[in-house]
């Protein structure tokens, strides 16, 4: 196993068994068994205050797993119970910029699967490219492009670990349909406007996009760009696990060269708190509405 925190290019040196040893460090102190995982984004780490019943693990104080650098990503794993689902959540992600390998940032994911999850929700902030869009709208993902993967980086790369997935893997099915329309019936009923549908441009960062750069994501039919989520769902597809994910829309991206419209962490970290109450009246009735769901 591997303690070195930042090693970008070294192989993935943790076996099916060195993950589990983790997920066992985890199942020694709590008796919940976690049934969906939750991942949450920049500005988003009010969720888990919606959560009863939990037991808290820094991630410092996990035998062998990374640490959070970004502010607005607590670093923190939450197992507990979310409108009466057993659940265990990423109070902070890693990203990619931060200097962890993509394997190292994805970890997490395999370590709930090891726990039981079979359903995974992601959330993140993300710019708007689509002139449509406002800032606080949430963006359910119907798709992504993975700028990253593309570059030649994809989470899966090195020695494939077969008890969790296959060497090939179709992802061209990545956000369930199913559990994107359960998404959009709990965002009607609760009554929350400005609900977009849309695809995800993952980007590496931590510089934000040129003009040229956003406009060619629109060309591509992107909708919303950022530097996450799609590693951790790529993971989740490997090992069979069910994905819904949403952007928080926390700034439009500067299409013109009009020098107006800046994108900076503290405006995208205010707008996590300032829609927060809606986002939270959503991830709360989702997941009520997901303990019927069930898994083909
Ligand atoms: O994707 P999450 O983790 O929500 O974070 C988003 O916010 C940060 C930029 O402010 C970037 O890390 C971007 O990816
Ligand atoms: N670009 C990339 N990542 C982001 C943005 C953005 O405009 N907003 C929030 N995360």
């Amino acid at each position: 196993m591997c303690d070195n925190n930042s090693c970008v290019g070294c192989k993935n040196p943790y076996t099916y068994e060195d993950v589990e040893k983790i997920a066992n460090f985890l199942r020694s102190k709590v008796d919940i068994k976690p049934r969906i995982g939750l991942v949450c984004g920049t500005g988003l780490g009010g969720i888990p205050a919606l959560m009863t019943d939990t037991v808290t693990f820094p991630y410092g104080e996990i035998p062998n797993f990374p640490v959070s650098t970004v502010a607005g990503h607590d670093g923190k794993l939450i197992i507990g119970y979310l409108s009466g689902t057993p659940i265990v959540c990423m109070q902070g992600r890693f990203h990619f910029f931060e200097g962890y390998p993509l394997w190292k940032v994805v970890l997490p994911i395999r370590v709930m699967k090891i726990l039981g999850i079979s359903i995974l929700v992601l959330s993140n902030a993300a710019g708007g490219i689509n002139s449509s869009y406002s800032i606080g709208d949430i963006m359910f993902l119907k798709d992504h492009i993975n700028f990253v993967a593309l570059g030649g980086h994809n989470p899966l790369q090195g020695d494939n670990e077969e008890k969790f997935g296959p060497r090939f893997v179709a992802i061209n099915d990545s956000y369930d349909r199913e559990i994107l329309k359960l998404a959009k019936n709990t965002a009607k009923e609760l009554g929350i406007k400005g609900v977009q549908e849309g695809v995800y441009c993952c980007i590496g960062g931590p510089s934000f996009e040129t003009v040229a750069e956003l406009r060619a994501m629109k060309m591509l039919g992107g909708d919303a760009v950022g530097m996450s989520t799609v590693h951790e769902v790529i993971t989740a597809m490997h090992c069979g696990i069910k994905c819904f994910a949403f952007s928080l829309i926390t700034n439009k991206c500067p299409m013109e060269y009009d020098g107006k419209n800046t994108p900076n962490h503290e405006e995208i970290l205010d707008v996590g708190k300032e829609r927060q109450d809606d986002v939270r009246k959503f991830v709360e009735r989702l997941f009520k509405n997901l303990a019927q769901f069930k898994v083909k």
